[in-house]
């Protein structure tokens, strides 16, 4: 696999334990503080308020969603689910329809049958119109940090906080500032998407969903394809948003240490199908032999 170098991974790379405003600037702190309390308040909120006695509703569901290109099956059935403030790991081989899922959930490609409920609302019918409404609560992070690329940086983190139309220019600026030095990409508001490299295309993406002060996040393999410290640093960064956010996440992942450190849950897709859906402890009991072989290779991989 092709890696890039990072040269500008910070040598410290926060704790997953270590809060995310720990290294922002003391003259942002504050803004950036209650920007981040906010967010959390509301996503904590969400959560209790999702449970009906003794059952806990889904934030995010597939039922027995499929999904065909031309005679290509490629998701067959698929049912899975994400509570409120949990993370999900999708896993499974290439081209099993890790990544068509997420876009499912998005509203950029459409189920053929099945139903996918997101906060509540089956969005299967839902209008463009409407999927932006979703949009607002659940982000994507892509592999490429899909940034606007003939904007700055700090633009591209600014966009979702001009959207709100509450802000004045002086707190986005310091909005923008706090959480770029919140995810590692510090004083670069002013470069181009072009100026930096896949993990800090990433690292802004993350900044910019977060502008949002979205309910979740969907991430497509966050840490892939970037150094082993670029990728350590956006492992420890999704963990902690998780916990100390309680943000509810979907991230698609090679990296069996990282699910088996985030995950709340797994989804092992498998020819079309869910072929094991639960917790952690639960895939690492299975008898399953397709899983199973999976997780053996995933041992034989050496390090880089
Ligand atoms: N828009 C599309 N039109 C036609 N086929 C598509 C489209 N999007 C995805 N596919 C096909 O669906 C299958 C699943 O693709 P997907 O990108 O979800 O795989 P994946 O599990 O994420 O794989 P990888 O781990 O390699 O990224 C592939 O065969 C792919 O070619």
């Amino acid at each position: 696999m092709m890696r890039e170098r990072e040269p500008d991974v910070p040598e410290q790379i926060p704790g997953e334990d270590s809060p995310l405003t720990a290294d922002v600037s003391p003259e942002v702190a504050d803004v950036v503080e209650e920007f981040m309390t906010e967010a959390a308040e509301q996503n904590e909120a969400a959560k209790e308020s999702a449970v009906v006695p003794g059952k806990p509703l889904p934030y995010i569901s597939f039922e027995k969603v499929s999904k065909s290109f031309g005679d290509a099956h490629v998701l067959q059935q698929v049912s899975f689910c994400v509570l409120p403030g949990e993370t999900l790991c999708i896993l499974g081989r290439s081209g099993v329809g890790k990544s068509v899922s997420l876009q499912i959930l998005m509203g950029f490609l459409k189920a053929d049958s099945g139903k996918v409920r997101v906060a509540g609302e089956d969005i299967c019918g839902f209008t463009e119109r409407e999927m932006q409404g979703i949009r607002r609560k659940v982000t994507m992070v892509f592999q490429n940090g899909a940034l606007f690329d003939s904007i700055t940086v700090g633009e591209n983190v600014a966009f979702p906080l001009r959207e709100r139309g509450d802000l004045g220019e002086e707190q986005i600026s310091q909005v923008v500032k706090g959480l770029l030095e919140m995810v590692g990409v510090a004083g670069m508001e002013d470069l181009l998407p072009s100026d930096l490299s896949t993990g800090m295309k990433r690292s802004v993406a993350i900044a910019r969903a977060l502008a949002s002060q979205p309910e979740a996040i969907l991430y497509d393999e966050p840490t892939t394809m970037v150094d082993p410290l670029m990728g350590q640093l956006l492992g420890n960064l999704i963990e902690r948003l998780k916990r100390q956010l309680h943000l509810t996440s979907i991230v698609v992942t090679h990296d069996m240490r990282f699910a088996k450190k985030l995950a709340d849950r797994v989804v092992f897709l498998h020819e079309g199908k869910a072929q094991f859906f639960g917790t952690i402890e639960e895939m690492e009991r299975t008898n399953d032999p397709v899983l199973r072989e999976f997780l053996a290779l995933d041992e034989l991989v050496l390090p880089v």
